[in-house]
């Protein structure tokens, strides 16, 4: 059986070197608010450890109160940070000035001598990941109400960024930990960092592939062509993620199990799917609206993108506008199925369910950063595993 693992071989250019070219850019986007580092350390009591409030690929999320008494989440661009500041720039020039109420509001940003931060307006109940699926971490119940106000909140902030605003853009990294809840449990799609504007002529932009793990559209990982439809695939996981319960990779489960992808559609076959729906629940959900809900999940998959519903329809599907025709469903794609590739964890580590900590990025144009090879990005929320991510794929015979 032949193994090769796949590190993390991006050189870090001098961050003085990188600023200085994007500044430029910066300077190009119109009324940004910017902060003094001075505002954002008095906020945040100088950035003490009491008010971290979470660490992802991009450095360490803060919560602080501004001048005003306005509270904000702050987001500090680490120096070591693999994100960097190209996703600095990405996420103000996409997200700056769009408002939605099912996106994270970026309120401006600092970018004083090498401090690069990002303000955003403070979303009260963290992720997904970190309630939802978070293995009871969280006291939150989510009914099945809550749940499909918080899968129409999502589809319709993507349907927004996807049809309504020009340029389209696509997000590349919908996930459980990108959506935020806020106090009355309405989602929030945050992290705009790897963000693509499509040009209305044109139907996909040819791309470094980045994203997560278990939410990536085969084609794209595969061949890097980016359409909006590798959006709507990553949608199509995290529902079923939201009606389940569960992280879409657990490798604790029986194997037949444990990729969500797979068991929906074996249980969509049997006319099982009922038995995904979460227990946490007590049986007090529609049992009807939840089937239909995993097979929104199995038309958002579909090996095919062109298969995929557009994230209006997907609205409709879901709110009961329009009805789903069952026939049409085809099976999903995956990874595994394309590249004949299985990933599993480095056996000398602990298996993880985190769904927190596979972000993948491989380059497939030439004049890559990283030479054209796979590389696993960690994004850890945890400060002591930052950026030493060495799983493995193993290539069956
Ligand atoms: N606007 C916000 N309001 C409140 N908390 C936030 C906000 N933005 C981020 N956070 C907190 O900071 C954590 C880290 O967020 P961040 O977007 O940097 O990384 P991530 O999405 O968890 O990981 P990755 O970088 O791999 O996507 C979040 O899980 C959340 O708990």
């Amino acid at each position: 059986m032949g193994c090769f693992s796949f590190l993390c071989r991006r050189p870090i250019a001098s961050p003085i070197k990188r600023f200085s070219e994007l500044d430029e850019e910066l300077s190009e986007v119109q009324n940004l608010k910017l902060y003094s580092y001075k505002e954002l350390r008095a906020a945040t009591d100088d950035f003490s450890l009491a008010n971290k409030i979470g660490e992802g690929g991009f450095g360490p999320v803060y919560r602080g109160r501004l001048k005003h008494g306005k509270d904000a989440a702050i987001k500090v661009l680490a120096a070591e940070s693999r994100q960097g500041a190209r996703e600095f720039l990405t996420e103000i020039k996409v997200i700056y000035e769009i408002e939605h109420e099912n996106l994270a509001k970026l309120c401006g940003c600092c970018v004083e001598g090498n401090h690069r931060i990002l303000v955003y307006d403070y979303i009260e109940n963290n992720s997904l990941a970190q309630t939802l699926l978070g293995n009871g971490h969280s006291s939150i119940q989510f009914s099945w109400r809550t749940r499909t106000k918080i899968c129409i909140g999502i589809a319709r902030g993507l349907a927004y960024l996807h049809e309504e605003v020009r340029p389209h853009i696509v997000h590349r990294d919908i996930k459980a930990s990108n959506i935020l809840l806020d106090k009355d449990l309405t989602p929030k799609i945050s992290d705009f960092g790897l963000a693509k504007l499509i040009p209305s002529n044109m139907t996909h932009v040819s791309t470094r592939v980045a994203g997560t793990i278990g939410y990536l559209a085969p084609e794209y990982a595969i061949r890097g062509q980016l359409t909006r439809r590798a959006d709507v695939y990553s949608f199509g996981v995290l529902l079923v993620e939201i009606v389940s319960g569960r992280c879409n990779t657990n490798s604790l489960l029986p194997l037949e199990e444990q990729y969500i992808l797979e068991r929906t559609w074996d249980l969509y076959e049997k006319n099982e799917l009922i038995e995904l729906v979460d227990t946490a629940m007590y049986g007090d959900f529609d049992a009807e609206e939840a089937c239909k809900y995993l097979k929104i999940g199995l038309l958002c998959t579909q090996d095919n993108p062109k298969l995929r519903p557009v994230m209006s329809t997907v609205v409709k599907m879901l709110s009961g506008e329009i009805k789903i025709d069952d026939d049409k469903i085809t099976k999903p794609g995956l990874i595994s199925d394309f590249m004949d590739l299985k990933i599993r964890s480095n056996p000398n580590k602990t298996p993880t369910n985190d769904p927190k900590k596979n972000t993948f990025n491989t380059n497939t144009s030439s004049g890559s950063d990283n030479n054209g090879e796979l590389s696993l990005l960690s994004s850890n929320t945890t400060s002591q595993s930052t950026m030493t991510f060495t799983d493995v794929w193993d290539r069956p015979n």
